[in-house]
């Protein structure tokens, strides 16, 4: 059973045991009142930066001892538990990404005392760099997205010809710009994390963290006891082992060039890999997307994949489908040639390539961080084992996220995060909830669903009632595009409960966020019948699907 000196700390608050707290000259308000108290009269030097190197940058010297100390102090001091005044802290986490900075936040304002290390700051990442946002601030969601948002004009001044607009034909990107300008963006979300952190009363540590034991972190020489560890180290990208894999670029890589490739070969039929095509597509580059198997995005309902990759070859990207890469030769003029193994066997080359993107996976950041040494079971890619709760095999350490390989989404890290900051800090087990996780993925078009496809829902449930639809969206009647929309719901046939929504088109994402309400509430066919449209629209088509496309009974085709 978890007990937290955190949760003990709070209960002794909670039941008003004003006299321990008089006796250590405390505010009768509780915890909070204690921290109003003492921020009114400590000059806040939160936010103001510091040492490097294993010193804590955030948390003036008075509360890395002084209030949170005090939570541990007076907890032991109720408990009469001289064991807990051992630990700095009721919780470290290791890696300020996305679930660490959530875990850590809300861990902290339920009363723990809370540190945080993180790697020194870069737009790439490495061993020894990284920076307080993780993959998805730095590295991921957000420069993705922005780099999307850029690519996308290229497509609105094109198709704003139909519409009677005439733009200059001098119209150009300025590469550097964006690039200048996304990295203002990230430094600016890596301070306001760093503030988060700050406000919520976190310690941030920088530097590498490694585990010594079940309660102690050593950052960079320095160590620090918590009664809790949480790993939230992430992972990063990998290289295919393959000759000339040295000249191929990762994710991190692709998102920091200095100027666009003119030709690009990406390897990989993942998220990373078809975002990222479309990206540079868009851009007008000449995208060449490799994958071994006969479509991309491998998990995605089977019939939205083959939608999806159909309208991927109508917008130009030039796929190469049941492809093995064999090898990327360096030319003598400084391009790069892909070499490919064939299903049946020939060897096929794409030549001329400025870049060569790997979008293989990714793998967790365990790599000498003393788990295994601690006695924490890794999986066979690095991944710490967890159970339902997040918590490894060794009690007092838990992890989330990305390394622990479940469902590499933000938000998915961000419930983790949450979760296991009651579990910790409250001590109240909490289990994250996975069922009917959305996701999208960012490409053009784009594509989002929530719930089971179709092929999971066959298992799952023998009768079926399949809605689609596909249909041109009004803009493109005259933008001229050739790019279709394509929506689908999954019906249970007995129970009539909606089992999953797929979309494929513009704003997908932001249309099945709304869907995934309806999808996780349960929500039936007819209740989804029952509201009424927002017209016009393409969202409208997912309340007015009347007609079943396709039963089926007992798992067969009807
Ligand atoms: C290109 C790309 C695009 C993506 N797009 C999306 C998207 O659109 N939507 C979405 O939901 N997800 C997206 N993801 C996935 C998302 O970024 C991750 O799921 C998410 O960031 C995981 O959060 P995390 O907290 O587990 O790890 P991370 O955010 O990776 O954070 C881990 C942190 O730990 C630090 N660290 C590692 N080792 C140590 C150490 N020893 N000591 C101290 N610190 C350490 C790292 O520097 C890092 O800051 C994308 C990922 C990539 C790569
Ligand atoms: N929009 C989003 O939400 C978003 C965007 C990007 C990334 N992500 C997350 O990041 C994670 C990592 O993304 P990713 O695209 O790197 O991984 P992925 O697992 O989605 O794709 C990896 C791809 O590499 C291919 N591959 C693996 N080994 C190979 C080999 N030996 N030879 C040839 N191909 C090989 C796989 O078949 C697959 O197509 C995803 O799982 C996703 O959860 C999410």
């Amino acid at each position: 059973m978890i007990t937290p000196t955190s949760s003990r700390a709070q209960s002794l608050v909670s039941r008003g045991s004003s006299s321990t707290m008089q006796k250590m000259g405390m505010c009768k308000q509780g915890l909070r009142g204690l921290r109003t108290c003492l921020s009114r009269s400590t000059p806040s030097s939160i936010g103001q930066g510091g040492r490097r190197g294993g010193q804590c940058l955030w948390a003036p010297a008075q509360e890395q001892t002084g209030v949170r100390g005090l939570v541990t102090s007076m907890a032991a001091a109720a408990s009469g538990d001289a064991a807990e005044q051992k630990f700095d802290y009721d919780l470290f986490t290791i890696g300020a990404g996305s679930g660490g900075v959530r875990g850590s936040r809300i861990a902290s304002s339920y009363g723990a005392k809370v540190a945080v290390c993180e790697l020194p700051f870069d737009f790439k990442s490495s061993d020894r760099l990284g920076g307080v946002g993780g993959t998805c601030v730095l590295r991921g969601c957000v420069p993705k997205k922005l780099m999307v948002y850029a690519s996308e004009f290229a497509d609105h001044f094109h198709d704003s010809r139909g519409f009677g607009w005439s733009p200059a034909e001098s119209i150009q990107h300025d590469w550097t710009h964006m690039l200048e300008a996304k990295r203002k963006e990230l430094t600016r979300l890596n301070n306001a994390y760093k503030n988060t952190l700050g406000n919520a009363k976190v310690d941030l540590i920088e530097g590498r963290g490694k585990v010594v034991d079940a309660h102690t972190v050593d950052v960079d020489g320095k160590r620090y006891t918590a009664k809790h560890i949480m790993i939230a180290v992430g992972g990063r990208p990998t290289k295919l082992d393959i000759p000339g894999a040295e000249h191929t670029i990762t994710s991190d890589d692709a998102l920091e060039l200095s100027r666009r490739p003119d030709k690009i070969t990406v390897i990989g039929g993942g998220y990373i890999a078809v975002e990222f095509s479309c990206i540079f597509h868009r851009f007008g580059s000449d995208v060449h997307l490799v994958f071994r198997q006969p479509m991309p995005l491998r998990g995605f309902d089977e019939e939205v994949r083959k939608f999806t990759t159909d309208q991927y070859a109508a917008s130009g990207l030039q796929m190469h489908p049941f492809m093995t890469p064999a090898e990327v030769k360096k030319q003598p003029d400084g391009k790069l040639t892909v070499v490919l193994n064939a299903k049946d066997g020939s060897k096929v080359e794409i030549a001329d390539n400025d870049q060569v993107l790997m979008a293989t996976g990714r793998a967790p950041n365990t790599k000498n961080l003393g788990l295994e040494e601690a006695g924490v079971q890794l999986g066979p890619k690095g991944q710490v084992i967890v159970d339902e709760y997040c918590r490894s095999n060794v009690p007092s350490i838990s992890a989330l996220g990305d390394v622990i390989d479940r469902i590499q989404l933000t938000p998915v890290a961000l419930m983790e995060g949450m979760a296991l900051a009651r579990t910790v800090a409250l001590n109240e087990p909490t289990k994250p909830n996975y069922e009917a996780v959305p996701s999208a993925v960012f490409s053009h078009p784009e594509l989002a669903g929530v719930g089971m496809t179709e092929e999971q829902a066959v298992q799952a449930h023998p009768n079926l009632d399949i809605y689609t639809s596909s249909f041109r969206a009004m803009r493109n009647t005259l933008s001229g595009s050739p790019l279709r929309c394509f929506m689908k719901m999954i019906v249970d046939a007995d129970t009539h409960v909606v089992l999953g929504a797929h979309m494929v088109g513009d704003h997908a994402a932001e249309i099945m966020q709304g869907f995934a309400v309806a999808v996780k509430m349960k929500c039936t066919k007819e209740q989804i019948d029952s509201v009424v449209g927002i017209h016009p629209s393409s969202a409208e088509e997912f309340v007015t699907m009347r007609s079943i496309s396709r039963k089926i009974r007992g798992g067969q085709p009807a």
